[in-house]
Formats: structure tokens, C-alpha cells, sequence
């Protein structure tokens, strides 16, 4: 049966140039377009391990609908011409971890303004429909933080609930470096606005509230660097395979809500596949009813791992360490992080489902599948490594 749109449409197959397809987000929304519609890829990323099981062999049902570009969108010549001949851009790429935020400020900088600026110079100049991926670390800090702990207003959601029309960005003083990603976002953000509200660029903006499922980032020292550090879902998982405690940073009092990676890729197909719902609009994607504080994520985390490997937890299953020690100089937070849904609920009906605990209990199913027997031979050898 043929696919439809939210209004009935039956939608064309189209072409689709998806910058950053091999990371995380880049490699769900592959194999959803590859498995579940009629689209082409051309999947542009300088790496490709994410998505090997989606380019071989050529046997597979899809073979042919997606073609990966090895590329560098800083300096490569191609870009233009890739994006000419697509009906719509998906720019992921990114440096995209807290921990180089503070510590490669001109890196974070340059890789989510400077680089961003052809793509969306090139979908503007060719008339190309553009999807980018932007951050809930937009918002920076709630209004809600600034006021005295006691406050009974820090309960009033209106101090806190982060909406894309209403809430200001709030960010630290220029020497808390942590704020070099979110604010080179926000620029980008303004910029497209600006091309759409100047030069009729059509544009759908995300900003994506802590996306979390299998592929995520890396386990230091297995398939990234030893002294790297991840995102929170994997440091974590990291220290549970190797039955080390988990790391709260500051007492791991802030505050997120985690959204499953494939809710959250069924969002960004509907934005897709309605053009008209979706263009013009700055969507929130994210779960509200899954916060948690980072101490009790580590908590869960800890339970539904000893559920999946069948293994008892450590007797001191957490540990306190200050930001300075674990990021280094200039680190800061945001405290707390609810998306308010009302956009995205009206514009494509979209809502999550996924609690935290049965994401998590998929997550680290996979965690410990796919790297349980690594750690353990990288433990019995360390000087392999
Ligand atoms: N995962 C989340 O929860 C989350 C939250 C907020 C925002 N985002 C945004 O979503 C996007 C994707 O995030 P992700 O979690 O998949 O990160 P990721 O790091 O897994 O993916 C980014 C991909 O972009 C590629 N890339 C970076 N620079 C490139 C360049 N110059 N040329 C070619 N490829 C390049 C990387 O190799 C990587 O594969 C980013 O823009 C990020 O800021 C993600
Ligand atoms: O081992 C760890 C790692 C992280 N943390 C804490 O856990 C929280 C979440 O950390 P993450 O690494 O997932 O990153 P953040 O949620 O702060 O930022 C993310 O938000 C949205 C995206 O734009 C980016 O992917 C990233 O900036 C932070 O408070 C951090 O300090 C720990 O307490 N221990």
C-alpha cells in the first residue's frame, strides 16, 4: 500500500542528502528510511561503522537506495553538488559531547556555525528543503534556576517548561566555555530563520532532548579513545561493564529528560514526509514524562543493568567528582530540562512512548551484547590496549 501523508497525501519517493549519516541519530534514521519507506540516501559522513550492516552486501532489500560519501563538509567540493541533486538536506554533523565543549571551544565553534553556514548557504541558493539539527542546550539554564532555593515558584512550570516560541536562551559568562556549542547553535538557528524569513528558504528546525538508545557515541578504550569521554548513557554503561561506579559530576543533582532513539526518529520522519506541517517550525523533540535527576539515572541504570547481564551490582555503585576534575576548566549545566510538546503535537500529532525504564532495559540489552566480551578481554590483557 502506498504511503500517505498526515493529510491523505500519498508521499513520493525523494532524495534525501544526510549530512552526519554515521553517527548516532544519523544511523536510526537510516535504517528507518531504508526499512520502512521508498527514499534514497545519499549518507555524507567521514565515518561509516554506524551504518556498515545498511551498505552490505548488495543483497540486502534496499541496496541501491542508500550510497555513502566519505566527505569532510569543511573542505570538500562535492557538498554543493550532492545537495543539488536531493530533494531535501539533513544536516547532523557536529562535535556534539560536553567534554570538548569547554575543552576545543574552536572546534565546537567552528564545526556547529562554520561548517553549517555552506549547507544552509547551498539549500538557500538552490531552493533545497533543509532539515537541521539544532539542541534542547539552546534553552541553556531555566529561569526557575535564578531564584532562591526556598522559591514556591520554582514549582510553577512556567519557570521551568522550555517552549520554542516563549522561553529565552540562557547561558553562563564567556569564560564558562561549556556555552561555546550552545550559543554557535543558536546562531545557526538564526541565520536559517534569518534565510527563511529573507530569502524563502524552506527549513525545519530540531532540537532534540537527549536522545538515548544502542550506537550511542562510544566505550572508551573498545571503539573510542581510552581516555575519551562519551556522552552520559555511555560513560555510564562504560562503568557498569567494567564494574567500576558510576561518576556523578556535581552530585549529579541536574536534571534531563530522556527520550528513546526510535520515538524520537519517528518524529523526524513525519517532519520528512509533511513538508507543509513542518516547515517554518522549530520542534522540541523529546519525552517530559521520563526526568529523572543524572543521580537517579545512574540509580536505574545500576538495577536494570544487573536485570540484563545477570550480575549482582558493586558494593559502591556511585561516585561524587567534581565538574573541574571531570571536564576541566570552564564546565557548566544546564539544571534542568523539560521540552514543552504543544508545537509538535499540533503540527504532526507526534507524542513519545517509550518509559525510561524499558528504554533502558533495550539500551543496555545491547550494551551488554555488544561489548560485555571486549571489556572482558581488554581487563584480562590490558597491555593490548
Ligand atoms: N543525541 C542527542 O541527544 C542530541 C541532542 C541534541 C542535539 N543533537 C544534535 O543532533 C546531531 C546528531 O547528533 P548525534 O547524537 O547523532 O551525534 P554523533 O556525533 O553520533 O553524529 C554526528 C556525525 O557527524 C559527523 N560529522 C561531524 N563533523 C563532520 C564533518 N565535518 N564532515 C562530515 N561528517 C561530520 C560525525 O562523524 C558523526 O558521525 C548533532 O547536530 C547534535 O548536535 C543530538
Ligand atoms: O559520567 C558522567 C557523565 C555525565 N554526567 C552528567 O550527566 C548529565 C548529562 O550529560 P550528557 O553527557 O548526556 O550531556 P548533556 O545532557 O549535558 O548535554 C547534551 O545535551 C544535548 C546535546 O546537544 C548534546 O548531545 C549534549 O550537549 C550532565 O549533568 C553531566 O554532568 C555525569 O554525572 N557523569
Amino acid at each position: 500500500m502506498a504511503r500517505v501523508d498526515l493529510d491523505g497525501n500519498v508521499i513520493k519517493p525523494m532524495t534525501i542528502c544526510m549530512i552526519g549519516a554515521g553517527g548516532f541519530i544519523g544511523s536510526h534514521l537510516c535504517e528507518k528510511l531504508m526499512s520502512e519507506t521508498l527514499h534514497t540516501v545519499l549518507a555524507v559522513d567521514v565515518y561509516s561503522d554506524k551504518i556498515k550492516h545498511l551498505l552490505e552486501p548488495d543483497s540486502l532489500p534496499w541496496a541501491g537506495r542508500i550510497q555513502f560519501h566519505r566527505l569532510n563538509i569543511k573542505n570538500d567540493s562535492r557538498l554543493e553538488g550532492l545537495i543539488k541533486c536531493s530533494d531535501l538536506t539533513i544536516n547532523l554533523a557536529a562535535i556534539c559531547t560536553p567534554a570538548d565543549y569547554n575543552t576545543r571551544p574552536l572546534d565546537t565553534i567552528y564545526s556547529n556555525f562554520i561548517d553549517a553556514l555552506p549547507v544552509v548557504k547551498y539549500c538557500s541558493e538552490n531552493n533545497k528543503r533543509l532539515i537541521h539539527f539544532s539542541t534542547c542546550e539552546v534553552y541553556g539554564k531555566t529561569i526557575g534556576s535564578f531564584l532562591p532555593k526556598d522559591s514556591p515558584l520554582r514549582q510553577d512550570p512556567a519557570y521551568y517548561i522550555l517552549k520554542e516560541d516563549t522561553s529565552p536562551c540562557i547561558f553562563g559568562s564567556v569564560e564558562k566555555q561549556r556555552w561555546s556549542y550552545a550559543c554557535a547553535k543558536q546562531l545557526i538557528e538564526r541565520l536559517i530563520y534569518a534565510e527563511g524569513a529573507e530569502n524563502g528558504l524552506e527549513f525545519t528546525i530540531v532540537r532534540p532532548f537527549n536522545w538515548i538508545g544502542p550506537r550511542m557515541d562510544f566505550i572508551p578504550g573498545i571503539d573510542g579513545p581510552s581516555e575519551g569521554v562519551p556522552r552520559v548513557l555511555a560513560c555510564f554503561s562504560n562503568n557498569l561493564l567494567r564494574r567500576e561506579p558510576l561518576k556523578l559530576v556535581d552530585g549529579g543533582e541536574s536534571q534531563r529528560t530522556f527520550i528513546y532513539i526510535k520515538d524520537a526518529i519517528e518524529a523526524v520522519l513525519l517532519m520528512i514526509e509533511n513538508p507543509a506541517r513542518a516547515s517554518g517550525h522549530i520542534f522540541n523533540v523529546g519525552n517530559p514524562n521520563n526526568e529523572v535527576t543524572v543521580r537517579q539515572l545512574a540509580e536505574m541504570m545500576t538495577q536494570v543493568y544487573s536485570k540484563v547481564s545477570g550480575e549482582d551490582a558493586i558494593e559502591t555503585p556511585t561516585i561524587d567528582v567534581s565538574s573541574k576534575e571531570f571536564y576541566g576548566e570552564g564546565y557548566d549545566d544546564s539544571d534542568k530540562r523539560i521540552p514543552d510538546m504543544t508545537i509538535i503535537n499540533k503540527q504532526l500529532g507526534w507524542n513519545p512512548k517509550t518509559s525510561l525504564w524499558d528504554l533502558l532495559e533495550s539500551t543496555l540489552t545491547y550494551q551488554h551484547r555488544t561489548y560485555a566480551e571486549a571489556i572482558k578481554q581488554a581487563i584480562a590483557k590490558p597491555s593490548a590496549n
